[in-house]
């Protein structure tokens, strides 16, 4: 099930098809750079709007050209679960019509 705590090798697993995600901290992570800090901003939208379709929600940061997205799922106790990666995925999909890298 999506919601269900991944064991440490699913992790590393599906982390090894999302280059530039980590597992940091319980999380999965993965730092964006953009061209501006609007392009930046916009990101955050985009991010936003997917994440309420998805109703999952992670912690995004807006530097002044970056955009770090950390997520695992609250509902499993914090820990990362298939939603998560659901989540990146969708993240990963959208983030180069930023031109995020
Ligand atoms: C009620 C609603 O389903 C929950 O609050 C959703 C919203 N977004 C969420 N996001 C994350 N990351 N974990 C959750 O458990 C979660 N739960």
């Amino acid at each position: 099930m999506a919601n269900e705590p991944l064991s440490q090798k699913e992790i590393e697993d599906r982390l090894r098809e999302l280059p530039g995600w980590a597992f940091e901290d319980d999380r999965i992570v993965r730092t964006y750079r953009l061209g501006t800090h609007f392009a930046a901003s916009a990101l955050v939208v985009h991010i936003a709007g997917v994440q309420d379709e998805l109703n999952h929600h992670s912690d995004v940061t807006l530097g002044y050209d970056t955009v770090r997205v950390s997520v695992n799922t609250h509902s499993a106790g914090d820990a990362v679960t298939g939603a998560d990666f659901a989540l990146a995925e969708r993240v990963e999909a959208l983030a180069p019509s930023h031109g995020a890298r």
